[in-house]
């Protein structure tokens, strides 16, 4: 985007009104939105205008209609955000990394955790999904995006009630199921324990696992327990007495994203146990900084907790946005994740 194009995308509102042949006068585009358990926010609700336009507004709305507009459908699960993109039409996304990097900025472009395409599916799955972190980096997964995924498809497709879909990701087959309740169940299948395929350098500690493992960050020596929900976690259940809240996490949090033991950068989970069946947890996301919930981050806690024999299988774990319902099946080894995702706004930027 150029700063000129950057600048539009903060006004998103006038390029989705160019783009509303159904509804000029309030400036929204006009996506077939059912809205599920709660109907999207029109972003642009604080434009609405009831007078005709000026010659000078209608040329500058004309003007962005003309340009290459990108559609987008806002979602959250949890606070963990997502430009939602239907690149159904493609398999090449719609947007490069370093265009998704600016429309993730929370002052001069849409503002989200990163950026999702829906696209045409591969390796036998319905769907594809590929995702940009907020820095412009592809992850593997994301749990809280997948969410997000099935109820846009659900949207795109003008499907009602329950469905489940397979999804292709880096990580493989993803299968999330929305329940009636409009809450989706995803099997995000098994965790990957062994050191060098997560990646870590740090040596396996127990049956071929990172297991409580020696970290020094910070002068600090951290036990941790890594785990790949196809894309890296490290689990620290900190030093005694740990309280979640009272970390400095945007100090903390980098040290361990770029150390030297994780080849591929790492995610970051610093947990609190409140009982054998509920965890409290604050992320450090690779590529995303703090967020307020990370989903593959929520699995691979409970992985670590269980592999610790700090807490049971089945889980709630608290975000700082809400908590998810996480089990880790003895019978399949299937880790499985049940919570909410709901669209925000909808609207369309100018890249
Ligand atoms: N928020 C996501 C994880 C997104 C990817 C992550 N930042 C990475 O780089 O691995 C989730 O809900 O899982």
């Amino acid at each position: 985007m150029s700063p000129d194009a950057t600048a539009a995308a903060t006004s998103f509102a006038a390029a989705a009104a160019a783009a509303a042949p159904t509804a000029p006068s309030r400036g929204c585009v006009s996506l077939p939105f059912r809205g599920g358990s709660r109907a999207p926010r029109r972003a642009v609700a604080s434009m609405a205008v009831s007078t005709p336009r000026s010659a000078a507004a209608a040329s500058f709305l004309e003007r962005r209609e003309s340009e290459r507009a990108l559609h987008f459908v806002k979602y959250q699960g949890l606070g963990n955000d997502f430009i939602m993109v239907d690149n159904r039409d493609s398999s090449e996304p719609k947007v490069t990394p370093e265009e998704a990097s600016k429309l993730c900025d929370r002052n001069f472009g849409i503002g989200a955790d990163g950026v999702i395409f829906v696209m045409p599916g591969s390796n036998g799955a319905d769907y594809t999904m590929r995702i940009f972190n907020s820095d412009g980096s592809e992850p593997e997964m994301c749990g809280n995006g997948v969410r997000c995924f099935a109820r846009f498809i659900a949207e795109l497709e003008n499907l009602q009630g329950t469905h489940s879909f397979t999804i292709h990701t880096g990580a493989g087959l993803i299968i999330p199921e929305i329940q009636s309740d409009g809450q989706v169940k995803v099997d995000m299948g098994e965790p990957i324990l062994s050191g060098p395929d997560i990646p870590t350098k740090l040596l396996a500690t127990k049956n071929k696992a990172v297991v409580q493992a020696e970290l020094e960050v910070e002068g600090l020596t951290w036990h941790v327990t890594c785990v790949s929900m196809g894309n890296p976690h490290c689990v620290t259940f900190g030093a005694k007495d740990l309280k979640v809240d009272d970390l400095k996490l945007s100090e903390i949090g980098p040290k361990f994203e770029h150390h030297e033991m994780f080849p591929a950068r790492t995610n970051t989970e610093f947990v609190q146990v409140l009982s054998r069946s509920h965890l409290k947890m604050q992320v450090w996301e690779r590529g995303a900084g703090a967020t307020l919930a990370c989903g593959t981050g929520a699995c691979a806690v409970v992985v670590a907790a269980v592999l610790e024999g700090r807490a049971e299988r089945k889980c709630v774990v608290d975000l700082p946005g809400g908590p998810l319902e996480i089990e880790w099946r003895e019978d399949d080894n299937h880790v499985y994740m049940t919570g909410p995702a709901e669209a925000v706004f909808y609207g369309s930027v100018v890249h």
